[in-house]
């Protein structure tokens, strides 16, 4: 397998060296040059397997020499052995022929875990092998950037820095974060939106001067080793409710379009999936994107589902790279076109080719409190806000009510107590490991919104920089 650009202008790699790159050198996103599929039988006989074995074999097909089975098994099951569920990923039935899947049982309580604690184990492998470093650079709206943290703290062959958007992240997610005292943690405020943040991780990337000097990976779901991890869970979502024998469909709580792009490469491998719908609060450029043609970014407006107020969404990319038949010339002009005019309207071919597979719908502040408080009382089931959002899509959607309705449960209520205690008068625990989070001490530098002050800090920490030439 090997891994092209969206914009057709970087070097060809291999596995390992995707998962070492980030973004890639011409500024596009690395997507494997095809798709492997998995054949109904093959399917089927995932269906009741542990998580381990179920990655193990959905994410083969994707890693090079690297990761040869008896390197990937045990780093599964030691990645999957750090959540608190037997199941890892547990299905709950919250109505008729409707399910949350809890994607929120590892160490941070957010679904960025399945994919970290395999990251974290694969970069230090490949890292390894060739007595190398990394400075790892990503951006956070609060549950990337603690699931990073604890994926990567106290390794040795890496430095990870984390920019968040300061005041912007529950207290939970900023202490996940700032409290972690490892030498090779970096969690640092900005004054400006997780937008802002992301925008900062591209341009060092796109520093190639910056980037090669500090030997700059990536970690965020421009990594497309993190979106081959979170095809699995759907894979273990889909066979427990009749898959490949009856189809399943999705409805993903929505912000940078990873998971529900996962989504998407589960389809193309094979998974019987119905619809997949993409939900999002009230910073619904995705949800206006299918519904006018017009991709648009507008202000974020801060909500009570936090780690999806995002206007620009890294993975719609991808996305667009299949709905233009992977046309990379065609994805450059429209990138080009958001870069000048923060607005791009894709060819209705594209969109026709989009809106084949996704649904989308927003939910607004009030729908997300009413809806917890409902849920709540209702089924006793308690919602975290951004599992909420796609709960209230999810009641809205003309469904084929003979298809079973998984709802990714992306994140435990305890993450965000103010919001949920606001909907539904309850306040959620942490849990025992995490009880005493709100005394620890905090670490976090404050930086302005600029490029040259972040870019001289972390150039200043890492200790993977090469002396400037
Ligand atoms: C709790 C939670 N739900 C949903 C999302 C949206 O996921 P994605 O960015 O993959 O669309 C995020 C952030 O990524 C999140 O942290
Ligand atoms: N919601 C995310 C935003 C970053 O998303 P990623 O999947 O690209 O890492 C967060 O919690 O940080």
């Amino acid at each position: 397998m090997r891994y092209i650009s969206t914009r057709g202008e970087a070097p060809v790699l291999a596995f390992s060296d995707a998962l070492l790159a980030g973004l890639a050198r011409d500024g596009g996103l690395y997507v494997p040059d095809v798709f492997p599929s998995l054949t109904p039988q093959e399917v089927a006989r995932l269906a009741g397997r542990p998580y381990a074995e179920v990655a193990g074999k959905v994410i083969a097909p994707f890693v090079d020499s690297a990761f040869t089975p008896d390197v990937l098994t045990p780093m599964l099951e030691e990645a999957y052995a750090s959540f608190r569920h037997p199941a890892t990923t547990p299905l709950v039935q919250i109505a008729p022929n409707r399910f949350v899947l809890e994607l929120f049982h590892g160490p941070t309580l957010a679904f960025k875990d399945v994919a970290m604690q395999l990251l974290g184990r694969m970069m230090d492998h490949v890292l390894t092998q060739r007595d190398a470093r990394a400075t790892i650079v990503g951006a956070t709206s609060g549950d990337t950037g603690s699931a990073a943290i604890e994926a990567f703290r106290g390794r040795a062959r890496t430095d990870v820095f984390i920019l968040y958007p300061a005041g912007r992240v529950s207290e939970v997610q900023r202490r996940q974060m700032t409290t972690v005292p490892d030498a090779n943690v970096h969690a640092i405020a900005i004054e400006g939106t997780f937008d802002d943040c992301q925008a900062h991780v591209k341009a060092m990337f796109n520093n190639l001067a910056f980037r090669d000097r500090l030997h700059l990976a990536g970690v965020n779901s421009i990594n497309w080793a993190r979106i081959v991890a979170q095809v699995v869970y759907y894979f273990v979502a889909g066979t427990a409710l009749g898959a490949p024998h009856r189809p399943v469909s999705f409805v993903v709580p929505t912000g940078n379009f990873g998971d529900v792009l996962a989504g998407y490469v589960a389809k193309r491998m094979g998974l019987p999936i119905s619809r997949l719908t993409i939900a999002t609060n009230v910073n619904d450029i995705l949800v206006r994107t299918l519904g006018t043609g017009r991709y648009e970014t507008t202000g974020v407006v801060p909500s009570s589902s936090p780690s999806m107020d995002i206007q620009v969404s890294s993975n719609f990319e991808r996305l667009l790279f299949e709905a233009l038949e992977r046309d990379a010339g065609a994805l450059r002009g429209l990138m080009a076109a958001l870069h000048q005019s923060g607005a791009f309207s894709p060819p209705n071919s594209a969109l026709e080719a989009i809106r084949a597979d996704f649904d989308a719908g927003r939910t607004d502040e009030t729908q997300t409190a009413d809806t917890i408080a409902r849920v709540r009382r209702e089924t006793g089931y308690l919602l975290d806000p951004h599992t909420a959002v796609a709960v209230s899509v999810a009641e809205r959607l003309a469904q084929d009510r003979h298809v079973p309705q998984v709802v990714l449960g992306t994140a435990h209520p305890a993450k965000f107590p103010d919001a949920v205690e606001r909907a539904c008068g309850e306040r959620p625990a942490l849990p025992p490991h995490l009880a005493d989070l709100l005394e620890r001490p905090e670490r976090t530098p404050t930086l302005p919104n600029d490029i040259a002050a972040i870019e001289a800090y972390i150039a200043r920490h890492a200790r993977a920089a090469e002396p400037v030439a």
